[in-house]
């Protein structure tokens, strides 16, 4: 159009010949005009080719188009389709007057309506338009920015579209300070680099993308190396912390994770940058919000993020606490991820922020998860070793407890200071099958209750009574809450709700799966496992006490009856050879006739060579089961990899070796008893294997498939002390439980010498017999000797000895035998006799041979005699030594 009219002018000026030469001037300048347009045009787009980011765009505007044009300042804008507004891109306004405006930051972050009359006049423009802003900025829906630019004294706009692909993507503006800013020069080369500049700004935002792209891959790399090191929740808090730091400076975050009763959320780990009341924050992770509150199920249920406002939720009605708490803390604007492994919901991760990269915060989640289930599970694995070495220490424990008064004093410790449970009631039931009685209870539980509690333990109840039955039946016992019994109307619950505890276990004590009792624990929670291993070991226990208690009493019992015991031992068990009827062996006589006739395992302890094995067979011809054949098993003799298969058999090529099947020795003693000698010295494994076989009372042969029924009575002996062994590890305590039912001690020889002359004249006899050498007599000083000698190897060495003395002997009179003078206790000893005065040895000297001739101070058999001195002088050595009759009577 422009160059139409000029030509138009030149036709119509060719007569006048001054106008003529005007015209060729303005024409001239016309073309040095376009030609300068022309020039800059090809400056400024061979500069727009160079820029690669916002900076050099910046600088483009600032630079070179200010430098050329008179105005205040440039902004670019893009449009976004989908929120139908465009918002600020770019801005060129470093000297501009706008940025002093209060208004400035609110406009930098606007979203201003692609809708309005304004911006639809822009769009519909073929190329650059300007507004003079008085004319417009006042006018309905016209942007803000508008007038914040005429306040500081911008008079006129210029717009041109941003096009991508042919669809406008943004605008320029460019403002001026005049009215008239915007030179015809100005508006052309506009026009002419706006294609490039939409490509830059197309470049640049591509290039963003990609650089941010980059960012967050490194950044997820440098999370998931955080966070694959990570073993204990406080350093996941941290790992989230450091992470979520660098996205957002502010952010805050709290994991929470679902409880075991899968309807409950709590607070795992959490950072905030607020101050927290502390009190408030103690009772915020004590909680247990409930999953299902219309927050966190939809967090839990959703695949990607959600968004919450405080405020909305609570107008809602969410009556979780936290909601409330958050707001409190200025919160208002929050969002929720769901943690996730695999198929299995942990918990959900809420971030105190406003805009997020989705991806981004999903990636960081899955990291979450698995680090997650990683602690969970480590958890876990310390959480079983922890119970199971408590068990142990609690099984230790137990295996000394002798009497009710030991067992409370366990189980109190271990409830109450490492469970922090507590002991309501231990019933047992009564001989009678059907009666339960208290046998132990923790009373300062009831403090606030005693009355109650006095009426309910005095109760003699059932064991058809409904809450004893229930109990009785399961297998590994009942909880009640007590908040439900309560509302159930059980009468108990209100004793239980004294105890401030939430829930009462109940659960069976059993001793070979045949009920004894109950025992009512009160705890906010137990663990299956040591409830389960707790019960077993105080089950145990409880029947120990029992039979120990049942013990004593027949012991008083036969305390009164002696005499008439004495005679029916005489009369009705046949213990004829076993020698011996001091007041020692007496004891031993009377706890054998007790046990003889039942089938209870009996522990015979005593030093080697005291007669465990006689006292074994005795029992065994004592019983029933005399008619067969005692089996006997020296567990010390077995190999080790033979022990399975001598005690329970094999089947034919079971292992390699085993040609045929064999019969092992539990089998070989059905209706008899089998005689466990030496069993301290089992070996671990073989004692795991002998206490499935006692608890079950079947067995299976190695490679065998049949359960094989028995009938065995047990009866084990050792020269170990089995506590002491057990404390060490090397022989189990259940085991041991399983064996001590019954024990009998057997004296050493040295406790008993006034057995020694009866014993002596029983193997000289024996012997005399055997060798063919009649002894018709033994003299007194020999009897002396041997009772004045400690005999370490009991009546096996005096057997020994004896052997040896007839061999020796001549005459038919026994006149010598060839005590060994020098043994190892006898050094061990030395090392004590060392530190004592001759003074303090001569006393204890005498006082022991005192004691080894029953008192006798002087004549035939006495100390006197022993000492080899006189009486008189032996009487007057225990003046001086002031040795009395209660010194050698005493024990
Ligand atoms: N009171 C006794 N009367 C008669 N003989 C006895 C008596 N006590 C032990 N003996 C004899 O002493 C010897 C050793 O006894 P036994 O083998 O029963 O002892 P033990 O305690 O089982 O020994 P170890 O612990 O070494 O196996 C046997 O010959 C046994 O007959």
């Amino acid at each position: 159009m422009k160059n139409a009219g000029t030509k138009e002018k030149l036709q119509h000026s060719n007569s006048d010949g001054k106008e003529n030469d005007q015209l060729i001037e303005s024409f001239q300048l016309q073309v040095a005009h376009y030609k300068k347009e022309k020039d800059i045009l090809l400056a400024l787009s061979d500069d727009i080719t160079k820029v690669r980011d916002k900076n050099d765009l910046i600088t483009l505007f600032k630079k070179r188009i200010k430098g050329l044009y008179h105005i205040t300042h440039t902004i670019v804008t893009l449009i976004d389709y989908k929120e139908g507004s465009y918002t600020p891109f770019l801005l060129d306004n470093d000297g501009s007057p706008i940025r002093s405006h209060d208004r400035y930051s609110e406009m930098v972050q606007s979203h201003f309506s692609l809708n309005e009359p304004f911006i639809q006049t822009v769009l519909k423009s073929d190329g650059p338009i300007s507004f003079v802003l008085e004319d417009i900025m006042d006018k309905p829906d016209s942007p803000p920015f508008l007038r914040v630019n005429y306040e500081k004294g911008v008079k006129s706009i210029l717009m041109t579209c941003l096009m991508k692909e042919g669809k406008p993507m943004g605008f320029i503006h460019i403002y001026s300070d005049d009215v008239n800013g915007f030179s015809e020069e100005f508006r052309s080369v506009i026009k002419g680099i706006v294609p490039q500049i939409s490509g830059a700004v197309s470049n640049i935002i591509k290039n963003e993308e990609i650089l941010n792209k980059e960012k967050e891959k490194s950044f997820l790399l440098d999370f998931s190396s955080a966070i694959a090191t990570v073993k204990t929740k406080e350093e996941l808090a941290s790992a989230v912390h450091n992470a979520l730091r660098k996205l957002s400076p502010e952010c805050g975050f709290i994991i929470r994770r679902i409880n075991e009763d899968n309807s409950t959320l709590s607070p795992y780990v959490y950072h905030f940058n607020k101050q927290l009341d502390r009190k408030m924050l103690a009772a915020m992770e004590q909680s247990r919000f409930p999953i299902n509150d219309g927050l966190q199920n939809r967090i839990l249920a959703s695949t990607i993020p959600l968004f919450f406002s405080a405020e909305k939720e609570l107008q809602r009605g969410n009556a979780s606490g936290y909601v409330q708490f958050w707001k409190e803390l200025g919160i208002s604007n929050f969002v929720g991820i769901r943690l996730r492994n695999a198929e299995t919901n942990l918990g959900i991760l809420l971030l105190d922020i406003e805009d997020i990269n989705l991806e981004l915060v999903q990636g960081i989640c899955s990291q979450i998860s698995i680090a997650m289930s990683n602690i969970i599970a480590h958890e876990q694995v310390d959480k079983k070793q922890n119970e199971q070495a408590f068990l142990l220490g609690f099984s230790t424990d137990i295996t000394l407890v002798r009497t009710k008064q030991d067992l409370q004093d366990a189980i109190f410790t271990v409830l109450d200071k490492t469970m922090h449970t507590k002991l309501a009631m231990i019933r047992v039931i009564d001989d009678d099958g059907i009666h339960l009685s208290p046998f132990m209870f923790d009373r300062s539980l009831f403090d606030n209750g005693k009355n109650d509690f006095e009426k309910m333990s005095s109760m003699r109840i059932t064991v058809d009574e409904a809450y004893t039955a229930q109990v009785l039946a399961s297998k590994d016992g009942v909880m009640f809450n007590v908040e439900e019994e309560l509302r159930n109307g059980n009468d108990y619950a209100k004793l239980w709700k004294s105890t401030g505890l939430k829930n009462m276990y109940g659960l069976p004590l059993r001793v070979n799966n045949k009920p004894i009792g109950t025992i009512w624990l009160l705890a906010n929670k137990l663990s299956q496992l040591i409830v389960k291993g707790i019960c077993s070991q105080i089950s145990m226990a409880i029947a120990n006490i029992q039979a120990n208690e049942k013990l004593f009493a027949y012991k008083k019992k036969l305390e009164v009856e002696n005499d008439y015991l004495k005679e029916q031992i005489k009369t009705i068990y046949n213990f004829a050879e076993i020698i011996g009827s001091g007041e020692e062996m007496q004891k031993v006589y009377r706890l054998m006739s007790l046990v003889a006739e039942s089938n209870t395992t009996v522990l015979v302890l005593g030093e080697t060579g005291t007669g465990k094995e006689l006292i074994a067979r005795a029992i065994h011809n004592s019983s029933p089961r005399k008619d067969k054949l005692m089996v006997k098993v020296n567990c010390a003799a077995l190999p080790s990899n033979l022990i399975e298969s001598e005690l329970f058999g094999h089947e034919r090529g079971a292992f390699t070796g085993a040609i045929d099947r064999r019969i092992g020795k539990f089998e070989l003693a059905n209706n008899s008893t089998l005689f466990l000698d030496e069993i301290g010295e089992l070996p671990l494994d073989a004692q795991a294997k002998l206490l499935r076989v006692i608890q079950e009372r079947e067995l299976e042969r190695i490679g065998g498939k049949q359960v094989i029924k028995i009938d065995v009575r047990l009866v084990a002996a050792t020269n170990r002390n089995l506590e002491e062994e057990v404390k060490a590890g090397r022989f189990r305590a259940d085991l041991y439980f399983r064996l001590n039912v019954f024990p009998i001690h057997l004296p050493p020889l040295r406790e008993r010498s006034e057995d020694i002359e009866a014993l002596t004249h029983f193997f000289v006899q024996k012997y005399s017999r055997n060798t063919g050498r009649k002894i018709k007599k033994i003299a007194p000083r020999v009897i002396q000797q041997l009772r004045s000698y400690t005999w370490p190897g009991n009546v096996r060495e005096l057997e020994h000895l004896i052997e040896r003395s007839i061999l020796l002997s001549t005459d038919g009179a026994l006149e010598e035998v060839y005590i060994p003078q020098n043994t190892d206790p006898g050094k061990k000893d030395e090392a004590h006799l060392l530190n004592r005065s001759l003074e303090e040895m001569e006393r204890s000297y005498i006082i022991d041979t005192l004691k080894r001739c029953l008192g006798k101070i002087s004549g035939p058999g006495s100390a006197a005699e022993v000492l080899q001195i006189p009486g008189n002088t032996l009487h007057s050595k225990m003046k001086k030594l002031n040795i009395n009759k209660a010194d050698y009577f005493g024990n």
